[in-house]
């Protein structure tokens, strides 16, 4: 019997995107500006003072990329809305030309025979909501629920695969504790405060959606395997409170309905008491949850804030232009860990990939044609498919995976420096070009994962 892996029946082969990434034209058509247009306009935020102003076009270039998309022959396509070209002021009116933009590309997507998996909320709130406190205004969970409701009522039967929200950890982490992304808060008191909020408004948007969708919805996590770099006592709890804080803290509200009781060892007085019914509002039944996987952590106790643990770094590591350890293991101890855990909810990898370095234009090879060779990403893919495969043959039920990402695009505060695409984008030109990752990926969805 051949020993070429074999993937489930009707697993579904994609690539994944974010609007405020590849989009550009964020104020076009009556958009509203988000925090991430401020973000990116503030001096000193965007490494080279990169924006989204342009990116990759993308709300210009959709249908060329639709196309692109078919000829790789990929079967489903994550891409996240724009919530200000949907609502410009966040709430209240809606902006139509806005909407038919994603209705367009569905439409594209689905001619295509190409499944949409559309997220509401890939990090860009709109600046009007920022300015009502945003994430940290408990209102934000009805802003969140009467977005919903617009694209669920606009798009609902054409789009079949709904998820609230891509990585609340990130939002949180990022954008109130550490400040590295919009909006640019720091504070240990603000973070739990947004990070209950996001899962509040989760919760209400999957409340709303059962009111009117017919098909399915989940939530998207980024969780990482966290190892301790000794067997001290000591390494062993800065794993425990590791793993509290990125993996099981946003899981666990919304899958089991509390928090991990860490949070409140590494919060203190900063980490506030909630009301019963929050959680019920938080524990909605899911169709799936999505799991974005990049890498693993060793981890050690240090003086750190506001886990005091450390990551270590590993000599005989292998790390990418993002600095993580390339660790497919990590996926498939990750996804037997959320079996064991959390039980068969079905489970979508919305997000693996890697930057390594690829040049700024496309070389031309013999035949003339256009190419760019990537085989530290194809590697990188080929072992982490081979690691979702042995998670699947162990039991776990995995429905789908969506590369990271289908174009080079802005890397949030690190610009345009790192290249995470199968496709390149020419910056200069616009022009995309498929990379070897990319042939060899439409070969892999081509033979149904048989051939890694
Ligand atoms: C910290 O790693 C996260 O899992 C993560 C990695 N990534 C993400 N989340 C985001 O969802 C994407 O928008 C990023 O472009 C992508 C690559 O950085």
């Amino acid at each position: 019997m051949s020993d070429a892996p074999v993937f489930p029946e009707g697993f579904l082969w994609g690539a994944a995107t974010a609007a405020h990434q590849i989009e550009g034209s964020p104020l076009a058509d009556g958009a509203g500006p988000s925090i991430w247009t401020r973000f990116a306009h503030t001096p000193g935020m965007m490494l080279n003072g990169d924006t989204g102003d342009v990116a990759c076009d993308h709300y210009n270039r959709w249908k060329g990329d639709v196309k692109l998309m078919r000829e790789l022959g990929l079967q489903a396509y994550r891409f996240s809305v724009s919530w200000s070209r949907i609502l410009p002021e966040g709430k209240g009116r809606v902006n139509q030309k806005g909407l038919d933009f994603y209705s367009r590309l569905v439409d594209e997507l689905l001619a295509n025979d190409i499944e949409p998996l559309l997220t509401l909320y890939h990090w860009d709130l709109p600046a009007a909501l920022d300015d009502r406190g945003g994430w940290l205004n408990p209102d934000i969970a009805d802003w969140f629920a009467d977005y919903g409701r617009v694209l669920y009522r606009a798009l609902d039967g054409r789009v079949k695969k709904w998820v609230t929200l891509n990585e609340p950890w990130v939002v949180t982490d990022g954008g109130y504790l550490h400040g590295a992304l919009a909006p640019g808060h720091r504070s240990r008191f603000e973070a739990p405060i947004a990070s209950h909020h996001l899962m509040r408004a989760h919760g209400a948007a999957v409340k709303a959606y059962r009111e009117i969708g017919k098909h399915e919805i989940g939530l998207v996590v980024n969780i990482e395997p966290k190892y301790p770099a000794s067997d001290s006592a000591e390494d062993a709890a800065a794993v425990r409170r590791a793993h509290a804080y990125m993996n099981e803290q946003y899981l666990h509200p919304a899958l089991l309905g509390h928090y991990p009781p860490e949070l409140k060892e590494i919060f203190g007085e900063a980490w506030p008491e909630w009301p019963a019914e929050d959680y019920e509002l938080i524990k909605q039944p899911l169709d799936f949850v999505g799991i974005n996987y990049y890498t693993r952590s060793v981890t050690k106790a240090a003086t750190s804030y506001p886990l005091n643990t450390g990551v270590v770094k590993q000599p005989l590591g292998t790390y990418t232009e993002t600095g993580w350890e390339v660790f497919p293991q990590g996926l498939t101890d990750l996804l037997l860990w959320f079996k064991q855990t959390y039980g068969d909810l079905p489970v979508y990898i919305t997000e693996n990939g890697a930057a390594f370095f690829d040049p700024p234009a496309a070389s031309v090879d013999e035949n003339g044609n256009r190419r760019v060779r990537d085989p530290l990403r194809m590697d990188y893919l080929r072992k982490h498919l081979g690691a979702i495969h042995d998670a699947i043959r162990a039991g776990v039920d995995i429905r789908g995976y969506m590369l990271w990402s289908l174009l080079d695009n802005l890397e949030w505060s690190l610009g345009y420096s790192k290249r995470f695409g199968m496709v390149h984008v020419n910056y200069v030109t616009q022009e995309r070009t498929p990379k070897d990752s990319a042939r060899w990926y439409s070969e892999v969805i081509r033979t149904h994962g048989r051939k890694l």
